[in-house]
């Protein structure tokens, strides 16, 4: 489903040109959670960016269901739903205008758009305030529109980028309910996270990234072999812990 090969990012000019990613090659297949782990400046969100076509690879290729991201890029777009916590809502629309705004981006029908509606509101329970004005309803109530708006236009890949940051416990829930539902609908997911406790509990295989690069890759007992360790934060304080101290500036590698 997904294939990121050698996947290289740097960041300015000359002297002050930091390599953010660095070669790095990960696949994930349909059905598959994937933990993108990593501290603070690991080069996370830089490789989903690249994986979802938003920014141009140094080097490296990124394929999704056949398509380069280099080549055709609005056909991997199409494929691909993202999760972000600074997902932005538009307030002064109801979650049906909304999600029907974002369908015709994705030039779904006007027929498509309300059944998935209809189907996403059910799956996601907020069929109670689809006509509401988005600015009314509660952080927990807009989570939910902005979950159903990743998925509206169905795509085999969702890629969730700290998608529990500033949540509460409510919240936290909702999303682990809706990392169980893309599972059981066979999607491929990549998971970045720092709560390594979420990961452990529903990632199926594990990337550690350190410094841009891919320093350990497996399933956890594969990992568990590689590293000594039985968890993934003492992997991290183990093996990583020198760039979980250091401050997020100081973490890629300078090339
Ligand atoms: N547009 C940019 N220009 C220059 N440097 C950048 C840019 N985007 C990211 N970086 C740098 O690349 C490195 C990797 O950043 P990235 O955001 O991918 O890390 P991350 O693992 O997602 O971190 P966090 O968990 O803190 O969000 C960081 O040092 C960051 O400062």
């Amino acid at each position: 489903m997904l294939e990121a090969s050698l996947l290289t990012k740097d960041f300015g000019e000359g002297a002050s040109r930091v390599r953010a990613v660095h070669e790095l090659s990960l696949t994930v297949q349909a059905g598959e959670v994937y933990g993108l782990l990593g501290a603070n400046g690991a080069g996370k969100t830089t490789t989903l960016r690249m994986i979802m076509g938003l920014l141009p690879p140094t080097s490296g290729e990124v394929t999704v269901d056949g398509f380069r991201v280099t080549i055709e890029p609005e056909e991997v777009k199409r494929r691909i739903g993202l999760v972000s916590a600074s997902t932005g809502i538009y307030q002064w629309l109801t979650p049906r205008e909304m999600l029907e705004y974002f369908g015709n981006i994705y030039s779904l029908s006007a027929e498509q758009i309300s059944q998935r509606i209809v189907e996403l509101s059910q799956l996601l329970d907020f069929a109670k305030f689809l006509d509401r004005a988005c600015g009314n309803l509660s952080t927990g109530q807009k989570q939910r529109i902005n979950l159903a708006r990743a998925l509206l236009h169905d795509p085999p890949m969702m890629l969730l980028d700290e998608p529990t940051r500033g949540l509460d416990i409510l919240g936290t829930q909702v999303i682990f309910e809706y990392i169980g539902l893309l599972k059981s609908q066979g999607k491929a997911v990549v998971l970045s996270t720092h709560r390594l406790d979420e990961a452990e509990r529903f990632a199926d295989r594990f990337g550690l990234i350190d410094q841009g690069s891919l320093r350990f890759e497996g399933t956890l007992s594969q990992l568990q072999e590689q590293t000594g360790c039985t968890h993934l934060v003492d992997m991290f304080v183990k093996h990583l812990g020198k760039s979980l101290l250091a401050p997020a500036s100081d973490s890629p590698a300078a090339v």
